[in-house]
Formats: C-alpha cells, structure tokens, sequence
C-alpha cells in the first residue's frame, strides 16, 4: 500500500455501524451436530444482507470450540442457563425436547427491542428484515400442523382434524372433547419483544404448569394465547407441509424453510426416513447445503477487509479511506 494511508481505528469506526435495537436470535444446546444448523444460519441470513445480527443463546455444555466457530461466523455468542420444566413424568413428543424450555431466556435479552427468534435447524432464504417493523405488542409466528404421527397422543389427531383444514373434518359437538384447540403455532420461528416482566412471569408461570409433550411451543402457546397472531406460511415452512397440506404450498414463494420433519435435518440427512426421497425434499436440503458450503458466504471482520480487500471489498476500502481523515497508518497491534 505504498503512498497509501489509513487509519485503520477510523476506519473500523467506520465500518462498525451502530447496533441495530434488533437481532435473529437462535438457540444451541449440547456438543452435537446443531452447531451446523447454526453456521448455516449464519451464512444464510450474510447472503440474504439481513441488516441484523444473530446472537446464539448457548447452553454451558456448548463446547468453547463450538462458540470460536461461530464467532469466527460473525455470531454474537451469549451463555444462558438452562430451565427446567417442574418435576413430571411426562412423555415428551421427543425426549430431548425437555431442554428446549431454555428458549424462555431470550426474553431477558432486553438490549434487543425486537427479536426474531429461528431454530437451529431453520434456513432463511430471502430477506425477511421487514418482520422486524411489525407492530408491538403481538406474539407472531406461524401455525402448526397436526396430522403427523408426533400428535399421535392429541384428541386432534385421533379426530383427525388439522387447523390447517378446519373444514375437512371439522370439529365434534362432543362435549368431552371441549372446544376446538385455539390457533397453534410452530415454535421454531416467532417475533417478539423481550421484555423483564414478560420473562418474569413465563418463568413463574412454568413453574405451576405441568409439562406437555411438545415441551416449550405448548407452554408458549398457552402463554401467549391472546396476542398471538398467525404470520404467512412463507416465514416458516414446516416440512410436513408439503405432504399434508400441499394445497398451501407455493414453493417458490416460501422465504424460510424449517427442517423439523423427522429425517430433514441436512447435516444428518439420509433420505431414508418417510417422506425424504421426495424431490421436493432433496432440493430443499441441496439448497441448505449450497449456503453451508459456499465459502464466500464466511463472515469477514472489517478490519480483514480493511488489511487485505478482495477486489470485490475494494470499493468499500476506497469509500471508507475517502471518507475518513487522512491519517497515518496504524497497523493493527501484533498477535505476537
Ligand atoms: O441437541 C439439540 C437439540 C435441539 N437444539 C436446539 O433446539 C431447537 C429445537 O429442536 P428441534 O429443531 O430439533 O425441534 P423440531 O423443530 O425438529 O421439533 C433446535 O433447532 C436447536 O436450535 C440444539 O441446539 N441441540
Ligand atoms: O420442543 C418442541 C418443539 O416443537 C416444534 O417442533 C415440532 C412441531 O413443529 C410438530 O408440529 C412437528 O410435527 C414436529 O416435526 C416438530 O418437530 C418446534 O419446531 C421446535 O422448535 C420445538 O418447539
Ligand atoms: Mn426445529
């Protein structure tokens, strides 16, 4: 860079927008292969420009080679405690989803005004900033579907009826089966608001609740009944949607895919499980991997940019050195 002179703090300075009063949320427990979900999270959400970041709530036994990894992706790693549900001996639909009770902390990360909280196991394949300038003060996620086996243990499935197709079997008189279930929505994908007295009273509120097999998108659903509001399909296609309800479905307008059905989780996937020698399947996990191995999709921090651009960064290095004072240049303190 001879001639060339920069400064790299104004620069960085530059570079480091303000934080946005917003941010994806994701969640990850254990030392097991979610870690991948995560990173591919990560690069989806880079090649899509969302102008937030993504703060990944661990659990303490997400091992320190996991939280460098997704530093090292541009995440913002931040530790949560685990939470419990009270002592049961229920069945849960799966047995590990006990631990996804710990997705109540995010509602204590205040410094965020608005949330978008995204499974692991979720990739976002356009932009879908705008769910962030929805308005305050509503619970907004995207309904369920009822009719795979993982309901098997509700009077819903026994019936037959799916709120995704009221009409088709709708719901008896019988007065032992109650009114029909309110609008239930999947768990893996919602907006919210984090908020302290919010977070308060779901966790005191847990505390008197008996557990239920789809663990925390139950107790969120109960919670969150009255200010829930349904969102598009396109913002978290459950998979099972696609052989269920195929009539809802306009794949090529659907925005976030949730790899939830038993068998899509692409780092794992096999294909061998119902439903996943489907074309529609194998272009959906081919998708996820395309973004998780797409190398120009790692995170850069600013300052590599500054240090070495390619020229594709260049334009930015120009703008920036135009942009700050002409100032001598200040390599960056050795490693050493
Ligand atoms: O071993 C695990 C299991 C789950 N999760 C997190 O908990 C979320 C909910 O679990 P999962 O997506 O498997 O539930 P599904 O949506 O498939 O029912 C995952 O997406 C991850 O964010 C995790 O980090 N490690
Ligand atoms: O702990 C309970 C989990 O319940 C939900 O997953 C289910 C649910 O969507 C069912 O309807 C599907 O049939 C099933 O495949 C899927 O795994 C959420 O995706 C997940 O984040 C988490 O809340
Ligand atoms: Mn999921």
């Amino acid at each position: 860079m001879a001639g060339e002179i920069v400064d790299k703090t104004a620069l960085l300075g530059k570079v480091k927008q303000a934080p946005p009063r917003a941010a994806f949320v994701t969640f990850l427990a254990g030392n097991g292969d979610y870690v991948n979900g995560v990173v591919g999270l990560a690069k989806g959400l880079r090649k899509v420009r969302s102008a937030y970041p993504l703060v990944v709530a661990v659990l303490p036994d997400v091992p320190e080679s996991h939280r460098r990894l997704l530093v090292s992706q541009g995440c913002i790693v931040r530790e949560i405690e685990p939470v419990y549900p009270p002592e049961n001996q229920i069945q849960f639909a799966m047995a590990y989803y006990v631990i996804n009770y710990s997705k109540l902390r995010i509602w204590e990360f205040v410094e965020y005004k608005k949330i978008v909280y995204l499974d692991a196991d979720i990739q976002v394949y356009e932009n879908i900033d705008r769910l962030f300038d929805l308005p305050d003060g509503h619970f907004y996620a995207v309904m369920d579907c009822f009719c795979e086996k993982t309901w098997s243990h509700t009077p819903q499935f026994k019936i037959g009826y799916c709120q995704q197709c009221p009409d088709k079997v709708s719901w008896p008189a019988a007065a032992d089966l109650g009114p029909p279930p309110s609008l239930y929505f999947n768990a893996g994908m919602f907006v919210h608001e984090p908020n302290i007295g919010t977070y308060e009273s779901l966790l005191a509120t847990l505390e008197i609740t008996p557990p239920t097999p789809f663990a925390e998108q139950d107790f969120l659903n109960m919670f969150f009944k009255d200010i829930y509001k349904p969102i598009p399909l396109i913002y978290n296609l459950v998979l099972a949607m696609l052989w269920r309800h195929p009539e809802k479905v306009e794949l090529e307008k659907v925005q976030v895919v949730h790899y939830c059905a038993a068998g899509s989780k692409p780092w794992r996937y096999t294909g061998k499980e119902a439903n996943m020698d489907r074309e529609d399947i194998k272009m959906l996990v081919q998708k996820w991997w395309e973004i998780y191995n797409d190398k120009s999709l790692d995170y850069k921090s600013p300052a590599s940019i500054i240090a070495a651009p390619t020229a594709a960064e260049q334009p930015l290095r120009d703008a920036l050195s135009k942009a700050g004072a002409a100032a001598k240049y200040v390599a960056a303190p050795s490693a050493a």
